[in-house]
């Protein structure tokens, strides 16, 4: 079932110039997809596009109805006053979760993420990836129908990666769906189900990785092979 239908004829940052067009694709339940792509090809772009923050935007985004989401930005935003159990305090109220649930959720994803001995503190004096980790804690206190995940990796140590796959093949088995932009193609060539590959805002490729090595003629290359074949191709 197809959690969110994207049709993007073409977006930017003002109507004079769109920077991305021609970005079609589904995201069905349980899926993960890779938004993969150089910089500057469109892939925040892509991301703020279903954010609904994009200044210019010709298309439609079809949700499927009440469905939630939980994005999770590449540069942590607190409030500077708050400590972290307050901020998991402040979304669970906005989001109509009960302290009940918050308590379970939150005890169990500080632990996880081995941010129990902080959670009285402010997230505004944390390290990167403490406050990565705190957005992802945040997103997964919602417990969403879908992720919009922008660069987990970089800032994350190798625990804490390797936390959030687990925790995200979690969320997958409950039946949440995840978009994710990233650079590390060889992580993403192990999770995502399918990729869509945007290069000068535009997508050049996407589908499973055998689709891909077909599509580019690479069969049983990997994603950064087949990667490397449509830029240079471009
Ligand atoms: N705030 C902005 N105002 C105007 N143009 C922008 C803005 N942000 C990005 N762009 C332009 O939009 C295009 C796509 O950029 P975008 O940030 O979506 O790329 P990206 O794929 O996310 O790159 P990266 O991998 O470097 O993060 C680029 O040409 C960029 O210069």
């Amino acid at each position: 079932m197809s959690i969110l239908a994207v049709k993007i004829e073409e977006a930017g940052y003002e109507e004079k110039h769109p920077v991305i067009q021609g970005i079609d694709f589904h995201l069905h339940k349980g899926e993960w997809i890779g938004l993969i792509g150089p910089n500057g090809a469109g892939k925040s772009t892509t991301i703020k596009t279903l954010l609904g923050v994009m200044e210019y935007v010709k298309g439609a985004i079809y949700k499927q109805p009440l469905s939630k989401y939980a994005y999770i930005p590449e540069k942590p935003i607190f409030y500077d006053h708050l400590t972290l159990w307050e901020h998991l305090d402040l979304l669970a109220a906005v989001n109509g979760i009960s302290d009940r649930i918050l308590i379970e959720r939150a005890n169990l994803y500080l632990k996880s993420f081995k941010m129990e001995k902080v959670k009285h503190e402010m997230p505004s004096t944390f390290s990167k990836g403490m406050q990565q980790k705190v957005m992802i804690i945040q997103a997964l206190v919602l417990q969403p129908d879908y992720y919009i995940v922008d660069e987990p990796f970089i800032g994350l140590d190798p625990s804490a990666t390797k936390m959030f796959l687990t925790v995200m093949e979690e969320e997958k088995n409950r039946g949440a769906a995840i978009l994710m932009s990233t650079h590390v193609l060889d992580t993403a060539e192990k999770i995502c189900d399918r990729f869509l590959l945007v290069s000068g805002g535009t997508m050049v490729a996407q589908g499973t990785l055998e689709e891909i090595q077909v599509s580019t003629d690479l069969p049983g290359a990997s994603l950064l092979d087949c990667f490397n074949k449509v830029e240079e191709g471009r």
